[in-house]
This record gives structure tokens, C-alpha cells and sequence, in this order.
């Protein structure tokens, strides 16, 4: 990493710097409510039609409170006696309570119903977000763009609509109640209409001006919070925190740290002190304006234009205006701000959307696995990982890939099982392209055991029966874990099965890598497939436990069909066939005997670890 933070992209989403103030939001706010709401009716109808229907009870509750003030102030300042004016005056002021306890009753409704909108609107994006990366393409994750969208998505889409969904209501809310203020003004005399607008225009100038302060201070602190967050992980988190300890990294990371960290601290302050100049001026341009608006009223009464009453609730009026007005400034900067990472949250719903498409399923014990001319290559890689790759695999046949690292091995298992489409040439199962065959079927009929298996974070129970998660066979379970050396693993642990294996948990035990393996393995035996992939599923394993892990693996080869990735070329030496791997392109093919006949790669290979173990 260098000093300068400049060296970090700006986010991939577009900032529009160049379209400013109210244009921006006015011109914005439509795109960024309508998937918002419909996000909300999705989540939680019925809250949202209460409180639809609770928000315009209130905004009405607040009209008719206005024109019922009225109404008493009229009373209240007509001539005679003060006891039959304050009695004149009572059902009007009834009234005026009835409204106001109406409002407040809406308005704890509108809360209630808010409280429940929320959380249900979280839970719907999380679980569409979630669904779409699971449904996903493997190669997808392959593609830098891509996986970027995804977390782009995860990490600030699912937090900013939640957001969106608070800003909506508190929207809504305050539209509504500017429209009560304003009909009531309208009615009661349109003159004051106009008085209104002088009153609020400072307060929204200063509430807008304060907004447009933060959204340009967002867009210039984005890049450095992005890295502060990045620097954040260094510092906190359990993967990294071992190397950097041992490479006595930790001032380089609080240097990254405080790099960033203070020109972000010093825009914070910026923005804030911007912020507080601004609504002071806001406040003083207010006050005057204010002080205008009683003086335009009072000539307007003067002239007997307006009566009394009528000016003493269009006081009342602009105040509560004014309030709303600020809410809605701000819920709707706010909503534009946060429009952006909802739409990068539905675009990524959108690029991962696949329409559903009723395929064959592949039969359930395939006699022949065919690739046909294969060539792959991965979405950001400017070559070709596999080329013109041919091979065919007979049910019951076990087959090896070798080769050096890189030469593509994982990558031609990978399409062997059908989780990469190749870019051209044909990969058949039974005769059939995989394409035009039902994708689950053929996970269904595979079992693959990877180089760097996933370590679930749950017991070691559910470590293994993740291999086929709706089995439930205590027996098989047992039977995986003795064939792998599992079996060994559970027993040194603390509550057998079921002791929860993730340090981040309490109680939760670590184990070292080569314990996780002999899980993996018993999680690839219990899955029971006809299919058996093998990617080095041996390199971190003791001796012992190899020695176990091949013999199991020979007595599944009886009944099953097994691709074995290895680079200990003693272990494959009774393979059907070997297949052998250089910079993507298969290079020799045949028996140990035929190809250490040849005399090629492979018998220089082979010599070469016979060697050096004969040396050790
Ligand atoms: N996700 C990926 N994106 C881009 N390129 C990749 C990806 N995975 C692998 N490659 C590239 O594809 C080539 C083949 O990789 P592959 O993992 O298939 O090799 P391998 O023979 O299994 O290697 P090893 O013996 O080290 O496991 C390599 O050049 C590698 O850099």
C-alpha cells in the first residue's frame, strides 16, 4: 500500500456530482421511492396500508384541528361578555382536542406500524439477496465485477434500504402533514398562501443547503472511509491477525491507519462547521422572515383582509409547516443519498436473476462422462486456463489428473462435475450436453471433495452431514467419520457430535487444518454419490490418516467412478488412466505402465518424487 489514498478507486457507483441542490433531489426522489415502496408492500402489506391509512387520518385530524382553531379564535375575539364567548367558543374547542387526540392517536399507530415495517423489509431484501448469490453461476465469483456488485450489495444495499424505508415514512408523513396545513390555509384565505412560502423558504434554504453540504462531503470521504474500513479488518479480525504479528506488522497497519484516518476526521470536521454556519444563517434568515411574515399578517389584518382569528391560526400553521417542511428536506436528501446503494442492491438482484427453465434430469447412475475439444477460460483472465481438452470417463473407471500447479486440473474437474460451462467444445454427460440437462441433477450425482473445503461454523455434526444435508443416517454418519479418521477428531472433542467448531462463538473449538480435512473427507463420503472428484483431499493429512483416507477411497472405487487430483504420483499409479496436465492442455494419457513407457512428462515427474523420497 502506498500513502497516498488516491491509489484506491473511487466506488464503481456513480457519484452525479455535476447535478446539485433540489434539482437533483426533485429530479431523483420518484426513481428512488418507487422500489422502496414496493419493497416495503412486499415485506409487510398490511403495515403498509394501516399506516397509509393512519398517515392521512392524521394529516385530516390536523386540517380540521386548524379550521376548529379557527373557529374558537373567531368566537373568542367576537364582542360581549368573556364567559359566553369562552362558551360559545366550547364545541369548537371540543373539537380542536378531538383532533388533536386523533393526530396523536394515528401518530403512535403510524410508529407501531413503522417498528414493524422495518425488520420485515430488512428480512425480505436479505433473504432476495442471499437467494440470488446462491443461485448464481460458479464463474460468476470468478468475475471481479461481479463479486464486487455482491458485496456492494451486502455490505451497504441491505443497511441503506432499511434506512430508505425509515426516510419513506417520515416522507410521507410530513407531505401529509404540509398539505393539512396548507389546504387549511388555502380555505381559511388563500392570501396566506404566499405568507406561508415567506416564512418556510429560509428554513428550507438552510435544511437543503445543510444537506447538499453532506452529500458533496460524503462523496469526497467515501474512498477514504472504504479504506478505513479495509485497514479496520487488518487491525480486528482473526484470519490476519497471526501473520501480522509474526511479520511485527502492527505500526505499517496503524500507519495505514492514521494516514486515512485523519484527512477523514479533518472532512468530518469540515462538513460539520459548514453545517453549523449554515443553519445559523438558515436560523437568522428564519427569524427575519418570521418576523416579516407577523408583520405582512398584521397589515392584512389592518387592512381588514384577513380577521383576527384566521391570523392567529395561520401562526399556528406556519409552525407546524415549517417542521414538516424541515423533515421532509431531509428524509428526502437522505432518500436520494441512499437511492444510489439501493439501486446497486437491485442491479445486482437483477444481474443474478436467472428465469427458471424445466430441464431433463441426467439418469441416476451415468455410464459415461465426455468432454469433447473442451476449452475454458475464466471471466478476467486474459487466457485460456483448459484448450482443446478430450477425454472420456467410464462409469466405474478411476481416472487421475496430474500435472503442475496451475496447469488446470481443479479447473477441468470443475466442468467434469458441471459447476463451469466450458467456453467451447462440449462437456456430455450420457451422451448430453450439460447444458440441456437439469443442473441440480448433476450436482445430485457428484461428490467433490476440494483443496480448501469450507469449515462450516456449526458442530461437527452438521460439518458432516453438510455432504447431504437432508440425510439423515446416524449409521452412515458413523461409517463416514471411521473411513476418513473423523472418527478420531470427535472423539478429543469436548461434547463429541455435537461441540460447536468456530472460535467466534463461546464454547467453540478450533481445529488444525489437517482435522478439518478428515471432515471434509467424511462430509465427501457421506454425501454418497456416484461421482467421486478427489482434489488433493490428502495434502494436509498426517500419514496415518492418508494411509486411511485411500484405502476408503479404493473400497468406493469398487462401486463408483472416481476423478483423483494428486500431485503424489505413487497414489495414482493404479488409476484406469492418468491423465496428465501442462499450462492447460492435456499432454500424455494412458496407464503408469504405458506412460512411464513413454518416457515423457510423467516419467520425469514420477522419477523425480521417487527420488526425492528415496533421498528423505
Ligand atoms: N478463479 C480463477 N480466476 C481466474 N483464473 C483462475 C482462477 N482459478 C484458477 N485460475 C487460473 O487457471 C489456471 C488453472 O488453475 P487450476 O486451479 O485449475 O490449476 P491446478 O492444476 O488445479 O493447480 P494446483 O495444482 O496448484 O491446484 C491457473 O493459471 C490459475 O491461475
Amino acid at each position: 500500500m502506498s500513502d497516498d489514498p488516491r491509489e484506491l478507486n473511487t466506488p464503481h457507483w456513480q457519484i452525479d456530482e455535476k447535478a446539485e441542490g433540489p434539482r437533483r433531489v426533485i429530479r431523483s426522489l420518484p426513481r428512488v421511492t418507487w422500489p422502496v415502496l414496493r419493497m416495503i408492500w412486499d415485506a409487510a402489506p398490511r403495515s403498509a396500508l394501516l399506516i397509509a391509512i393512519m398517515q392521512v387520518t392524521s394529516g385530516l385530524a390536523a386540517a380540521f384541528g386548524l379550521f376548529a382553531t379557527a373557529e374558537v379564535l373567531t368566537e373568542l375575539f367576537s364582542s360581549g361578555p368573556t364567559a359566553d364567548r369562552v362558551v360559545a367558543a366550547l364545541p369548537s374547542l371540543l373539537f380542536v382536542g378531538g383532533a388533536y387526540a386523533l393526530r396523536g392517536a394515528m401518530d403512535i399507530g403510524v410508529a407501531i406500524a413503522h417498528a414493524r415495517i422495518t425488520p420485515a423489509v430488512r428480512r425480505l431484501a436479505e433473504e432476495r439477496l442471499y437467494q440470488a448469490s446462491l443461485s448464481v453461476e460458479l464463474a460468476a465469483f470468478d468475475d471481479a465485477q461481479f463479486y464486487d456488485r455482491m458485496h456492494r450489495a451486502r455490505d451497504r444495499g441491505l443497511f441503506y434500504i432499511e434506512r430508505s424505508t425509515d426516510n419513506l415514512v417520515e416522507l410521507i408523513g410530513s407531505v401529509l402533514g404540509i398539505a393539512a396545513a396548507v389546504s387549511s390555509l388555502a380555505v381559511l384565505h388563500p392570501v396566506l398562501l404566499p405568507v406561508l412560502l415567506l416564512a418556510v423558504i429560509p428554513d428550507a434554504w438552510a435544511v437543503q443547503r445543510s444537506a447538499m453540504l453532506a452529500y458533496a462531503s460524503m462523496a469526497r470521504a467515501v474512498t477514504l472511509d472504504r479504506r478505513v474500513q479495509m485497514v479496520a479488518e487488518l487491525a480486528t479480525e482473526r484470519e490476519p491477525a497471526a501473520e501480522i504479528r509474526a511479520c511485527q506488522a502492527e505500526p505499517f497497519v496503524m500507519h495505514e491507519y492514521r494516514v486515512v484516518a485523519d484527512p477523514l476526521r479533518d472532512e468530518d470536521i469540515r462538513r460539520g462547521v459548514a453545517q453549523a454556519r449554515v443553519r445559523g444563517v438558515g436560523r437568522a434568515l428564519a427569524g427575519v422572515g418570521l418576523a416579516v411574515t407577523y408583520v405582512v399578517l398584521g397589515l392584512l389584518v389592518h387592512a381588514s383582509w384577513v380577521p383576527l382569528a384566521v391570523a392567529g391560526t395561520a401562526v399556528i400553521a406556519i409552525r407546524a409547516s415549517t417542521t414538516a417542511l424541515n423533515r421532509l428536506v431531509l428524509a428526502s436528501n437522505q432518500l436520494v443519498e441512499q437511492g444510489m446503494y439501493v439501486a446497486d442492491y437491485l442491479a445486482f438482484l437483477d444481474s443474478a436473476q436467472r428465469p427458471p427453465v424445466a430441464l431433463p434430469a441426467v439418469v441416476a447412475d451415468p455410464s459415461r462422462v465426455q468432454l469433447s475439444n473442451v476449452s475454458f477460460t475464466y471471466p478476467t483472465s486474459p487466457q485460456a486456463a483448459l484448450r482443446d481438452v478430450s477425454m472420456t470417463i467410464e462409469r466405474g473407471q478411476t481416472i487421475a489428473l496430474v500435472g503442475e500447479n496451475g496447469s488446470g486440473k481443479t479447473t477441468l474437474a470443475k466442468l467434469i462435475a458441471g459447476l463451469y460451462t466450458p467456453s467451447s467444445g462440449l462437456v456430455c454427460w450420457d451422451g448430453t450436453d450439460v447444458h440441456s440437462l437439469d443442473r441440480a441433477s448433476i450436482a445430485n450425482r457428484v461428490m467433490m471433495v476440494l483443496q480448501d473445503p469450507i469449515r462450516w461454523p456449526h458442530t461437527a455434526r452438521a460439518n458432516v452431514q453438510a455432504g447431504r444435508h437432508d440425510r439423515d443416517d446416524p449409521v452412515a454418519l458413523v461409517a463416514a467419520a471411521a473411513q476418513s479418521g473423523a472418527d478420531e477428531v470427535v472423539d478429543r472433542l469436548p461434547s463429541g457430535w455435537s461441540t460447536l467448531l468456530s472460535k467466534q462463538f463461546r464454547g467453540g473449538q478450533e481445529l488444525s487444518g489437517g482435522q478439518w480435512q478428515r471432515l471434509a473427507v467424511a462430509r465427501g463420503l457421506f454425501r454418497d454419490a456416484p461421482l467421486l472428484i478427489w482434489d488433493e483431499p490428502t495434502a494436509p493429512l498426517d500419514a496415518k490418516a492418508e494411509f486411511a483416507v485411500y484405502e476408503s477411497l479404493r473400497a468406493l472405487a469398487e462401486e463408483r467412478t472416481v476423478v483423483l487430483i494428486t500431485h503424489r504420483l505413487a497414489s495414482v499409479r493404479h488409476a484406469d488412466r492418468i491423465y496428465l496436465l501442462h499450462e492447460g492442455e492435456l499432454v500424455e494419457q494412458g496407464t503408469h505402465t504405458e506412460l512411464m513407457a513413454l518416457g515423457g512428462r510423467y516419467a520425469e515427474l514420477h522419477d523425480l518424487q521417487a527420488k526425492m523420497y528415496a533421498d528423505a
